[in-house]
């Protein structure tokens, strides 16, 4: 049996101001930090070790990534990133307040823009300012692979190929895996782990800094997955979590 650690980013700047954030690489809150600290002491108390780690290449996540492999004293592990990692693009919406937004347009248009599966948020001009089409990080990328928007659909579409090409390799020559990453892009894991439906995952919410444990077989066909510490407080996290997107 093979086990797999995912962890959303702890809270960030626009997470408390409650802004669509996707590629915008904003920081990490106080509160965030002591998220990603607190999730690193619970896998330390817990006896988990990990000999890869894997995160994007947005700061929110790559300083959780640190944060928690501080309280275990591993910050020496390699660390692969990836943009294929990224959060969701979210086009047009990235800055802009999503309470606001489901005032503008109800909250009926807000859940489609943040949570279905295929409907993708009005596209950014590639010459707006906010396109990180001119961003040093993505130079090796064709201006094509850089998005001006996604859907969750687009968004598995790039996840996918790095679980096959290097994710599902690693895990499977028995290196324990940990995965720093973003709301969005766990929910294309999740949505492939445990074979969910394009409606059902809608309703599939990712609270911040909190473990999500993932028992795989030789296949990496998921035995069973929970969150870490206490499963009312992630469960109440991740319902806080929809609820953003409310007027
Ligand atoms: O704004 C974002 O990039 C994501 C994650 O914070 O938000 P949402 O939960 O609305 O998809």
């Amino acid at each position: 049996m093979y086990k797999l650690v995912l962890i959303r980013h702890g809270e960030s700047t626009w997470n408390l101001e409650n802004r669509f954030t996707g590629w915008t690489d904003v920081d990490l809150t106080p509160t965030g930090v002591s998220q990603a600290m607190s999730a690193g002491k619970l896998l330390k108390a817990e006896g988990w070790d990990f000999d890869i780690a894997f995160t994007s290449v947005l700061k929110r996540a790559i300083h959780t990534l640190w944060y928690t492999l501080d309280e275990m004293d591993r910050t020496w592990l390699p660390v692969v990133k990836d943009w294929r990692l990224n959060e969701r693009h979210y086009g047009g919406l990235q800055g802009l307040n999503k309470a606001d937004m489901a005032k503008q347009y109800g909250d009926e248009q807000v859940l489609v823009w943040r949570r279905s599966y295929d409907t993708p948020p009005p596209a950014l001009e590639a010459t707006d300012p906010r396109s990180e089409r001119g961003d040093r990080r993505y130079a090796a990328l064709s201006p094509e692979q850089i998005p001006l928007t996604e859907c969750l659909k687009d968004t598995v579409a790039r996840v996918m190929p790095f679980w096959n090409e290097v994710l599902a390799p690693t895990i499977q020559s028995g290196q324990r895996v940990v995965i720093a990453a973003h709301g969005n892009s766990i929910r294309a894991l999740v949505k492939y782990l445990d074979n969910i439906g394009d409606n059902d995952i809608v309703s599939v919410n990712i609270p911040n800094g909190i473990p999500l444990v993932y028992e795989l077989d030789a296949n990496l066909k998921p035995i069973k997955s929970y969150y870490l510490g206490d499963a009312e407080a992630a469960a109440r996290a991740a319902a806080a979590v929809a609820n953003q997107g409310k007027a």
